[in-house]
């Protein structure tokens, strides 16, 4: 593989993946811990925070609100919380560059701050549905504006200076940032803000809450969150875990290249997050969870995984939300897998930092994948031979790395144009592919 720059990722087939490694920590929580560490009150020290482009962005909003924030170490991070009332008008414009669950979840804070503010990001950020946060919070009473009647960034946001309405918001969707934004907004409000969603959604934001302080209801069936307005939320020591998101492409190359071995350390397995185990395990894939222990509110463990050989399967339904950003690499794991494999119930898919849909089929046929999209997901027959292509990341981190795995399996050289996004997520992820691979 060559790896020298990062913007034109180069993979050859080759040897099996062998070794011990982390991988870096969860980008979900990374954010949490910087949001809610800046609206607490004292210092707020996160361990293992993932040094990604997401990640930081979110450190550079949250210092342009006034916040102190330090780095002492790309992957340590310290966070001087003066409680809410710490959060100053910034007197620059918000970018968040490719980072959905930053402007998402800063709206909804923003919407509760006595002054003005205004968040943009990239091309792919202002393309994306932000009427799904907005809609909510102008009927917790928010003033809002953007593009689109405020469906699409940049939004200006200005806060309000009285208490928000709380309110019983049903989500369309199932989305933990819809869910996240309305429960930000709800520390703002007078009285229980609560959000029911269609099937349960990444918890971390309400785990995390309820450490800092905040008192979070939640239903028997997971699918409502609660939370009372005006907490004292109190400074917090976060360890993160490694990202299951990320794992997930390591997981899956050493399912599929033979002879591959891998054990991965502390890795996050949330209930809500660890979609990818079961699928594997569905597709006759050998991964084994060990030493599973609660670390600061969220479950853990070490994976071990063994090249096997691998069989169609259908995902859908409850499952969905417990692997979202995972389906590039599954759609990878279902070519090398004998038989078919659908996924249905993901037009969610379609409303990442590109249309992860149209964008994986398109460039896994290129390496002569036999993939049929559908409106709500796509239907593919593995056991193809593919060939190495020129491919594009669309500058869609979860695809570059998914074109990458692909690669390991494919004849000849395959191109990932534009695979500088895989910071996004996953800085270092070619260099920890080849390390593996050299057997380290
Ligand atoms: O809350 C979060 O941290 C995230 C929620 C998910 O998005 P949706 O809420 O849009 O499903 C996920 O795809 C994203 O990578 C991170
Ligand atoms: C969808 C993702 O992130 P975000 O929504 O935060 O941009 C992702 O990381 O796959």
């Amino acid at each position: 593989m060559q790896t020298a720059s990062l913007k034109r990722l180069a993979v050859q087939p080759g040897p099996p993946l062998r070794g011990e490694t982390e991988v870096p920590g969860d980008k979900s929580i990374s954010h949490r811990a910087v949001m809610f560490g800046a609206l607490a009150k004292g210092v707020t020290r996160v361990h293992r925070f993932l040094p990604g482009q997401d990640c930081l962005s979110t450190i550079d909003c949250f210092r342009k609100l006034g916040v102190r924030i330090e780095q002492p170490s790309p992957s340590e991070v310290v966070v001087y919380g003066q409680g809410p009332g710490g959060l100053k008008e910034p007197s620059e414009v918000l970018d968040v560059g490719n980072s959905g669950t930053t402007i998402r979840l800063m709206t909804g804070i923003l919407s509760g701050l006595p002054f003005l503010s205004v968040v943009t990001g990239d091309g792919s950020i202002r393309r994306r549905p932000m009427g799904r946060v907005t809609r909510p919070l102008l009927e917790m009473g928010a003033s809002i504006w953007g593009r689109e009647n405020a469906t699409k960034a940049p939004l200006a946001i200005n806060g309000a200076s009285m208490a928000l309405e709380a309110i019983h918001y049903n989500s369309p969707v199932a989305s933990a940032q819809v869910k996240s934004a309305v429960l930000l907004a709800g520390l703002f409000a007078e009285g229980r803000t609560s959000v029911r969603e269609p099937l349960v959604s990444r918890d971390h934001t309400e785990r995390m809450l309820a450490a800092f302080g905040a008192k979070i209801g939640r239903s028997e069936d997971g699918l409502t969150a609660s939370v009372e307005g005006f907490p004292e939320l109190r400074a917090q020591e976060v360890e993160v875990p490694g990202d299951i998101s990320s794992a997930a492409f390591l997981l899956v190359a050493a399912s599929i290249v033979p002879g591959s071995e891998l054990v991965l350390y502390n890795i996050g397995v949330n209930p809500t997050r660890d979609g990818i185990i079961e699928v594997l395990r569905a597709m006759g894939g050998d991964v084994q969870v060990e030493n599973a222990r609660e670390v600061a509110g969220e479950l853990v463990a070490d994976l071990i995984v063994r090249s096997a050989p691998l069989k169609g399967t259908t995902i859908g339904g409850a499952i969905i939300p417990r692997l979202i950003d995972e389906l590039p690499i599954i759609a990878v794991a279902a070519l090398f897998a004998e038989g078919t494999t659908e996924i249905r119930d993901a037009a969610e898919m379609r409303v990442k930092e590109t249309d992860r849909i149209a964008v994986m089929a398109g460039e896994l046929r290129k390496l002569g994948a036999d993939i049929e999209e559908r409106p709500d997901g796509m239907i593919i027959r593995g056991g193809a031979s593919l060939r190495g292509a020129e491919t594009e990341s669309h500058g869609d981190h979860r695809v570059a790395m998914a074109l990458a795995v692909a690669g390991l399996l494919a004849e000849g050289e395959t191109v990932i144009n534009d695979a500088a996004s895989i910071d996004v997520s996953f800085p270092g992820f070619a260099e920890l592919l080849e390390t593996l691979r050299r057997g380290a």
